[in-house]
C-alpha cells in the first residue's frame, strides 16, 4: 500500500512557553490538495518548516511518503513566501529554475548538462515563462517572478508540493494562472499539495481539505465542514459569520483576527 504523502501524528510545536498547536493529526494522500488557513502567527509557516525538516517538533512525528522529512531522496517542491527580488539581481529565470534541480543527480558531463537543460526548459514551458526566461529576474514583474518560482518548485518532479502564500502580490488573472498550474500538477503527477493562504476563494474549487489554525486550536475537514459560522465561531471563540456568495466564501466578524476580508495581503508586497 502506498503510504500517505504527508502524515502528521500527535504533533505539538512550542516556542518557549507558547504552544502554536498540539494534538495535530493530518493525513494527506498523494494528489490531495489541502489549504492551510489561519490568522497571522497561528503557525502555518512553522508547520511547513516542520514538514521540510527545518524545524523539529516538540512532540509527535511527521512522515513524508513514509519517511522522516528532510531526506535527500524525498522529491519535495517548495514555493517560499514571496519576496520581490532585488532589481539589480543578475540571475536569469533559467538559473533560478535550475536551482530547483540542486541535489538531483544528473550524472557528470554533457549528458547530465543536456538533461538538466531540458528539464529546465520543460518547467519554463509549463508555466508559460519561456519568453522572459533569459531576462535578469530582478527586472521582471511580481507575477512573472512568481511563475518562475512555481517552475522552480516543479522542476524536480515533486511528490509533495509546499506552497507558502504563493498568490501574494499577484493580480486576479495571475492568481488564477498560478493556482491552475499547481492544480494541474497534482492532477497530472498525483502530487500532494499543502497550500498556505489567507485567501481560500482563489483556490476553493481545487481544495479537498482545509486545515484551519487559530490560537492553538484547529479544525480539519472538507471546506464546507470547516468554513461555516459554527466551526469558525468555535475556533475564534467569538461570533463569526460565514457567507457563501456566488461560489465564494466570505467571513465576517472578529476583524482583528480574521484576514479573509482584509485587502492588505493582496497588495502589501506588490511590486
Ligand atoms: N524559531 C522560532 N522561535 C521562536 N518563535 C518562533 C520561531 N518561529 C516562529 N515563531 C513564532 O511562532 C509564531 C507563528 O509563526 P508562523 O510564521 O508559523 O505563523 P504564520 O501562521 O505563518 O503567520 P503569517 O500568517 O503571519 O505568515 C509567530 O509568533 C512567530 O514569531
Amino acid at each position: 500500500m502506498t503510504p500517505p504523502a504527508i502524515e502528521v501524528t500527535g504533533a505539538r510545536l512550542a516556542f518557549g512557553p507558547r504552544t502554536l498547536w498540539s494534538g495535530l493529526d493530518l493525513v494527506v494522500e498523494p494528489g490531495e490538495f489541502v489549504a492551510v488557513l489561519g490568522p497571522n502567527g497561528s503557525g502555518k509557516t512553522s508547520l511547513l518548516r516542520v514538514l521540510l525538516g527545518l524545524q523539529p517538533l516538540t512532540e509527535g512525528s511527521v512522515r513524508l511518503a513514509g519517511r522522516p522529512p528532510g531526506r535527500a531522496n524525498h522529491r519535495v517542491g517548495y514555493i517560499p513566501q514571496q519576496r520581490v527580488l532585488d532589481e539589480g539581481l543578475a540571475l536569469r529565470g533559467t538559473d533560478l529554475v535550475g536551482l530547483g534541480l540542486d541535489g538531483h543527480r544528473w550524472g557528470p558531463g554533457l549528458l547530465g548538462m543536456a538533461r538538466r537543460r531540458r528539464r529546465v526548459a520543460e518547467a519554463l514551458d509549463a508555466v508559460g515563462a519561456q519568453s522572459y526566461a533569459k531576462a535578469p529576474v530582478g527586472t521582471l514583474s511580481g507575477g512573472e517572478q512568481q511563475r518562475l518560482r512555481v517552475a522552480q518548485s516543479l522542476v524536480g518532479d515533486p511528490e509533495v508540493l509546499f506552497c507558502d502564500e504563493p498568490l501574494l502580490s499577484l493580480d486576479i488573472a495571475h492568481q488564477r494562472a498560478v493556482s491552475e498550474l499547481i492544480d494541474a500538477r497534482r492532477r497530472s503527477a498525483n502530487t500532494a499539495v499543502l497550500f498556505v493562504t489567507h485567501e481560500i476563494n482563489p483556490i476553493l474549487s481545487y481544495v479537498d481539505k482545509v486545515l484551519y489554525l487559530v490560537n492553538g486550536a484547529f479544525r480539519i475537514g472538507a471546506p464546507d465542514e470547516v468554513m461555516n459560522s459554527t466551526v469558525l465561531s468555535e475556533l475564534y471563540a467569538t461570533r463569526v459569520e460565514v457567507f457563501r456568495v456566488g461560489g465564494q466564501i466570505h467571513v465576517a466578524g472578529a476583524q482583528s483576527a480574521l484576514c479573509e476580508d482584509e485587502p492588505h495581503h493582496v497588495d502589501e508586497r506588490a511590486s
